[in-house]
């Protein structure tokens, strides 16, 4: 198997708002390697949400080419990308979107049932990221009792319950004071380096970017190496 887990050509997304057409991707290209955590950095607007939609087969209307895990993408059905989001890739967003009647282990534990693992491997998937995300005192807590670092680092959990090759994380601690934003991030990026997943995590925070791997900046539709 090729060792880039995500190779973007040519990708291109426009919008189109009454006589207006505004161009946000112009021709993007890259390339993760397995293992490999990259920033996207970019101004607001710049559209780094558009592109890792796009990478998440979460929206359609799209130009060009997706491989992931050495699968073209960008054609498949709906049952197609909802088997690759599966199987293959983990979201984290600024704000958690965990299940609130749910209890953390429960919504760790239902992303590594969806994905097919067997319930008591799921179950100890689940428990031990949370323990290793310093939760495993907040099992049975429900999102509403838990602070908003934990409940991201829940949402940090989810994404991995489900052995991700690729993780997209759109400003996963958008939503956390600094210090707390630093310490989650840090957690969450070595949680993905040791179980070997890759991670395109676009952020506003340039110091939080260059600790990762490398770092591409989206300008004017097209990414730029930093
Ligand atoms: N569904 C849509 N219809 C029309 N325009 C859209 C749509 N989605 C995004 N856009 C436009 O595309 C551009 C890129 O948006 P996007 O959310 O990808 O930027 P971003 O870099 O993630 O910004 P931020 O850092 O503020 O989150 C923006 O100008 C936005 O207004």
């Amino acid at each position: 198997m090729s060792s880039q887990v995500l190779v973007v050509e040519d990708l291109r997304r426009s919008f189109t708002q009454g006589d207006a057409t505004i161009e946000v991707l112009r021709g993007v290209d890259l390339s993760v390697n397995a293992g490999e955590i990259v920033a996207l950095l970019g101004p607001s607007g710049s559209g780094k949400s558009t592109l890792l939609q796009a990478v998440g087969l979460l929206e359609g209307g799209f130009q060009g080419r997706i491989s992931i895990a050495g699968e073209r993408v960008e054609a498949l059905d709906n049952a197609g990308r909802t088997r690759v989001r599966r199987d293959r890739l983990g979201f984290v967003y600024q704000f958690h979107h965990l299940l609130p009647d749910f209890s953390a282990r429960e919504n760790v534990l239902l992303a590594g049932l969806v994905a097919g693992h067997p319930e008591k491997e799921a179950r100890a998937r689940a428990d031990q990221l949370l323990t290793d995300l310093g939760l495993g005192a907040r099992l049975a807590h429900r999102p509403s009792q838990l602070s908003g670092g934990e409940q991201q680092r829940v949402a940090v959990a989810r994404a991995l319950a489900n052995k991700p090759v690729l993780v997209l994380a759109d400003e996963p601690t958008g939503n956390l004071d600094e210090a707390t934003a630093a310490r989650v991030l840090g957690e969450f990026l070595s949680l993905v380096r040791g179980q070997g997943s890759a991670a395109l995590v676009a952020t506003h925070n340039v110091a939080l970017a260059r600790a990762m791997d490398r770092v591409v900046t989206l300008h004017e539709g097209r990414l730029a190496v930093a």
